[in-house]
């Protein structure tokens, strides 16, 4: 049975309140997620509200897996038939059945943004586009914003001719040959999942009905990071039954590069009048030394929705800002940092601005001996290797894709040269066909000569692949099969040894994904599994399983919390980027929006770290403190530099701690109407304007708000960890000696079980002798004895 008890009173008038628009605006940590998810569980459990007709939209995989398991563990039946996705995975879903009414078949294929960019080289090519003036990657952006504003390559066009600018007019006409032959390969790129859905909602009014009728409850995290084509679908959705429910913090609004509108949020009481809005105004993640960085950092933007978080956690550790000559030794002392303050690993988190920033901390690891795991980053799935294999199996699946053919038509190299390809390709244009119906009619294409007899070959190891298929060949097979039928794997062996190696692991993990999505789906087939393959975002790479420290960058930290968080890099050109430097006033508070994303991602330390010289595109530059760093004041971090007799900040946290409750912070009541803290310490806060406390609002703003408003204090709110924690296991129905089976490393053998208080620890001795030892939790692993 649920316990709401555990929600404090706004908490739980945004779980009851389950009948009309709900807008839930609330900081960082303020439990917005867990709301959510009991939510959901309300809805079923004590409204009777049947699973399926409830709809659930998180902004990542990670988020969207997150909350699945927390309904699961929340509600005992039904939570499977709950749609709990991303907007992506939604419209997929949605046009798998419904494409067909706006003219693409089902099976239509999905470009990543690396097919995108070779489509639009191609279309570069054809069109004879000056690359000293337009960027293929530039183009893409561009297209990309407008169809996040829903604007079709026609209306494009319309206003290009309208401003009689000849470089819009020039990308118009780009945008809609890319349209075209997105549509020619029976494909869409990820703006189009978007896109295409709300098309098909507005021209066929009998699936939007079915769809409404549906869903009949909406519910959307992560809301301000909705562009307008996502803020549009969800309007439709919601229309008839108007049960939506959004929850968001406009202060962690971090995507407007994305097309992410910070309007969406701000008048969503406009767009559904009568909406009841509900703040949460209590962090039950961090100190109330992160906090107060947090909320010191983010008073500076102008513009924003007022609103202050406090928390009933302990004060904590003042965070900690350390310099160092390089972005070497700044690595260096992170890794060390972490080594010597011990496990478990996944406890840390090291954030960043930039990709480019995780190599020196990847080889720092390597170094010390610590596991970690990169997220982000040369994407798995943009790897050379995994994508020759999915490029095969796409081919399979659906042979309408023309790029996945062509990728692949001569790996291994089967002596079928460019001009070959070339008049394949005339041949497919003239006959208004695809390429591979091309290869099919090879013998008809003109000039072709020899090479036809190779494309036979081809062909018709497509063609034996695609009987396995219809065999129900597990696909893990189809892939041995590829590999081995085409000499894939002998031409790798033939790169070298160590190269072919490491491109073999990961096609074996390819490998195992497979395996694991054929064991665990209902229905498995190929093109579902290419689905879910071109929809995991960097993050679900994240296994929480495995005990290692996570690097990643600030974007994609949103929503996740870990105890123990680096930010590094605080440098001005950095973090803020230079763009945003350059760009204006408007750039700059997205970029303190993701510093404040950043240090609310940390529950008890937070350590800010930055280098006085980098290296950026090969040149040694000297860089200055980030300008954040600037922001927070001594009371809530440690310089290298700083005194604290002067900043009086011992004086301070000590009357902190000893403060009853209601009281407020000690240094907004010590700040007179000049600003100047009472002790005469005037410190980082000279320019405060008068009547402002030195914590920025006015000093009740602290206070807590049940202590003077109508409801009573939840004075001992039970605190409980976070709502998502894997149970650990009651007994274990294996020993040690037993042969045991792990999904991803096969077989083994129990070598020890140790019962570290939350959790059992196993130790398994793989057969796989790559795998080897390993040491894991009980409750993540999931062995089965045999
Ligand atoms: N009423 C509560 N009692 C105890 N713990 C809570 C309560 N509400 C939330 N928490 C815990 O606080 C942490 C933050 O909650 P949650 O992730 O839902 O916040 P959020 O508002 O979604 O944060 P973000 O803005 O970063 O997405 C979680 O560990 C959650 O379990
Ligand atoms: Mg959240």
């Amino acid at each position: 049975m649920n316990n709401y008890d555990t929600l404090n009173p706004m908490q739980r008038e945004a779980v009851f309140t389950t009948e009309g628009p709900l807008l839930v605006l609330a900081g960082a940590g303020s439990g917005k997620t867990r709301a959510l998810t009991h939510r959901v569980a309300y809805l079923i459990e004590e409204k009777d509200v049947k699973p399926w007709n409830i709809l659930a939209i998180t902004f990542t995989n990670k988020a969207a897996g997150e909350m699945r398991d927390r309904v699961n563990s929340l509600v005992e039946y039904g939570a499977d038939s709950v749609w709990v996705s991303t907007f992506h995975s939604l419209c997929v879903r949605i046009l798998r059945r419904f494409i067909e009414n706006i003219g693409y078949t089902t099976d239509f294929s999905i470009y990543d943004s690396d097919d995108t960019k070779t489509l639009m080289k191609q279309i570069f090519k054809d069109l004879e586009v000056n690359t000293k003036v337009l960027k293929e990657r530039g183009v893409l952006g561009v297209i990309s914003s407008a169809k996040n504003e829903m604007i079709s390559p026609e209306e494009f066009m319309l206003s290009a001719k309208a401003e009689g600018d000849s470089r819009l007019k020039r990308i118009a006409e780009l945008y809609m040959e890319y349209q075209k032959r997105l549509k020619k390969n029976n494909a869409l790129d990820f703006d189009d999942l978007l896109v295409k859905t709300v098309e098909l909602f507005q021209s066929k009014q009998e699936v939007l009905e079915y769809y409404q009728d549906r869903f009949r409850y909406i519910m959307v995290d992560e809301y301000q990071d909705t562009n307008t084509v996502q803020f549009k679908l969800v309007s439709l959705l919601a229309a008839k039954y108007r049960n939506i429910c959004v929850v968001g913090d406009d202060d962690q609004s971090i995507y407007r590069f994305r097309g992410a509108n910070i309007r969406n949020i701000l008048s969503f009481e406009e767009t559904f009048p009568g909406a009841k809005v509900i703040k949460l105004e209590q962090n039950y993640r961090s100190t109330k030394m992160i906090l107060d960085s947090a909320n010191e950092v983010i008073r500076n933007n102008t513009g924003r929705k007022d609103k202050t978080l406090w928390t009933e956690n302990e004060v904590g550790e003042r965070p900690v800002f350390r310099e160092f000559p390089s972005s070497f030794e700044e690595a260096e002392w992170i890794v060390r940092d972490i080594v010597k303050k011990g496990g478990p690993w996944k406890d840390y988190a090291i954030l960043y601005r930039t990709n480019a920033q995780s190599r020196i901390f990847e080889e720092k690891c390597v170094a010390y001996n610590l596991p970690y795991r990169l997220v982000g980053g040369v994407n798995f799935y943009q790897r050379k290797e995994i994508k020759d294999v999915l490029c095969y199996l796409k081919t399979i699946a659906n042979g309408r894709d023309d790029l996945a053919v062509q990728r692949i038509i001569n790996v291994p190299k089967r002596g079928i040269g460019a001009m070959s390809v070339a008049r394949v390709n005339m041949f497919a244009m003239e006959n208004d066909m695809s390429f591979y119906e091309a290869l099919e009619r090879v013998q008809a294409v003109p000039g072709i000569g020899k090479a036809a007899l190779k494309i036979g070959v081809f062909t018709d190891q497509i063609s034996e692949f695609r009987k396995m298929l219809k065999e129900e060949t597990p696909i893990k097979d189809v892939i041995e099969a590829i590999l081995d039928k085409t000499g894939y794997r002998d031409e790798l062996k033939e790169e070298g040894e160590v190269e072919a190696e490491s491109r073999m692991e990961n096609i074996e993990e390819l490998i195992n994904k497979a395996v694991s999505y054929w064991e665990s789906a209902e229905e498995p087939s190929l093109s579902a599994f290419l689905e879910e393959v071109a929809l995991v975002a960097d993050i679900d790479s994240m296994d929480e399983s495995e005990d290692r420290i996570i690097l990643m960058t600030l974007h994609s930290a949103k929503g996740l919390e870990f105890p123990y968080v680096y930010l590094a890099g605080m440098e001005d050109g950095l973090f803020p980027s230079m763009m945003s430097l350059m760009e204006g006033p408007e750039a700059l508070e997205e970029e303190r929006r993701l510093c404040y994303v950043g240090i609310t991602r940390a529950e008890k330390r937070l350590t800010l770290t930055a280098a006085k010289s980098r290296m950026i595109k090969g040149q040694v530059q000297p860089e200055r403190t980030s300008r954040f760093i600037d922001e927070i004041p001594d009371v809530c971090l440690e310089r290298p530099d700083q005194d604290d007799s002067k900043t009086g900040w011992k004086k301070m946290a000590d009357a902190y701690r000893n403060l009853p409750e209601e009281a407020g912070l000690p240094w907004a009541k010590a700040s007179g109407a000049d600003g100047k803290a009472a002790d005469g310490h005037t410190g980082r806060f000279q320019n405060r304007p008068a009547g402002v406390s030195l914590f920025g609002q006015k000093s009740d703003a602290y206070k807590n708000p049940y202590a003077s408003g109508t409801s009573a204090a939840p004075k001992n709110t039970p605190t409980f960890g976070k709502a998502f924690t894997v149970e650990k296991p009651k007994s274990l129905d294996y020993s040690e000696g037993d042969r045991v089976h792990h999904m991803r490393f096969g077989d083994g053998t129990v070598k020890s079980i140790a019962d570290g208080g939350k959790d059992f620890e196993v130790t398994v001795d793989f057969d796989n002798a790559a795998i080897g030892t390993r040491k894991m939790f009980a409750s993540f692993a999931k062995l089965k004895k045999l």
